[in-house]
């Protein structure tokens, strides 16, 4: 998917809600698991009910490798299912994957042309040639780590190299990188204060941002410094979405609980 027609999606729907598909057989209602394939019933539940309300869903792949070949299944079936009845959806393949070039070129293949994702996270630590590979292919995006929501963000992160935050040369210095127009950047929603200074680095580009709601993000905050003109935030909910009830309600739970982070972009967007 191109960023101009992902761009058209926010518009249309108001909406720049990422979904976290992050299914946990321990989280989803008891009546499920005694189907066929309980992670795929769950998420194609999640995703009927809340397709409108979101402009792109990101299945963490841990949550599928966690349950060998059945989960891969399911991400299979999941992906298959969003191209199959929502193609205008972007999807994100969460993965946090980079390796050298020969390897990176396999994922990138894997999570692209395989599975037929839209974008894949990425681990910028080894380095150009682990990251070029991803971004040869044409309109797929490659989502590189930046400041992430976690506490140990400080241990590397923010750390100072020749005088400048190692987060700060990831993004300075990738922007260099062949194909670059293919980048977008994951920051924390915890880290909303930061995002001015990222947006002086990188005006243009898109952001995945994680960590509203159960990590305790604020949207209004990560609006006010991350927003550009093209809106240029995908903001991402993962267990405050599908998890928000635990009965055979919990679709519709779901959904209510996407509509407020919704309603809540609606606002901005019409500002
Ligand atoms: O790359 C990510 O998506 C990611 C980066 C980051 O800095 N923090 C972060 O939480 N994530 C992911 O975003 C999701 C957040 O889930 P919730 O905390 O349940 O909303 C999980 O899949 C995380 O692995």
């Amino acid at each position: 998917m191109t960023t101009d027609y992902l761009i058209a999606q926010i518009h249309k729907k108001k909406s720049f809600l990422c979904i976290g598909l992050d299914v946990d057989l321990n989280k989803i209602p008891k009546h499920l698991l005694e189907t066929d394939d309980p992670i795929f019933a769950f998420n194609k539940a999640i995703i009927d009910a809340t397709h409108h309300l979101c402009v792109a869903y990101k299945p963490n792949t841990a949550f599928y490798e966690a349950y060998g070949l059945k989960g891969w299944q399911a991400l299979e079936k999941t992906i298959h299912y969003l191209n199959t009845n929502h193609p205008e959806i972007y999807t994100i393949a969460d993965a946090k994957r980079g390796d050298i070039g020969n390897t990176s070129t396999m994922y990138a293949k894997a999570f692209f042309e395989d599975l037929g994702f839209d974008s894949v996270t990425v681990a910028p630590y080894m380095g150009k040639d682990s990251v070029e590979p991803f971004l040869a292919f044409e309109n797929k995006h490659t989502i590189l780590l930046a400041l992430t929501s976690n506490a140990g963000a400080f241990d590397f992160q923010t750390k100072s190299v020749d005088g400048v935050e190692l987060y700060k040369q990831v993004l300075e210095t990738s922007k260099s990188w062949k194909n670059s127009e293919n980048l977008m950047y994951v920051v924390g929603a915890t880290k909303a204060e930061y995002l001015a200074d990222i947006r002086q680095i990188i005006p243009d580009s898109f952001l995945l941002v994680p960590g509203v709601g159960a990590q305790g993000g604020n949207l209004q905050e990560v609006c006010k410094y991350g927003m550009n003109d093209s809106v240029g935030l995908l903001i991402n909910s993962s267990r405050g979405i599908i998890y928000a009830s635990q009965q055979k309600d919990f679709a519709q739970a779901a959904a209510n609980k996407a509509a407020e982070l919704q309603q809540q972009m609606q606002a901005v967007l019409s500002k």
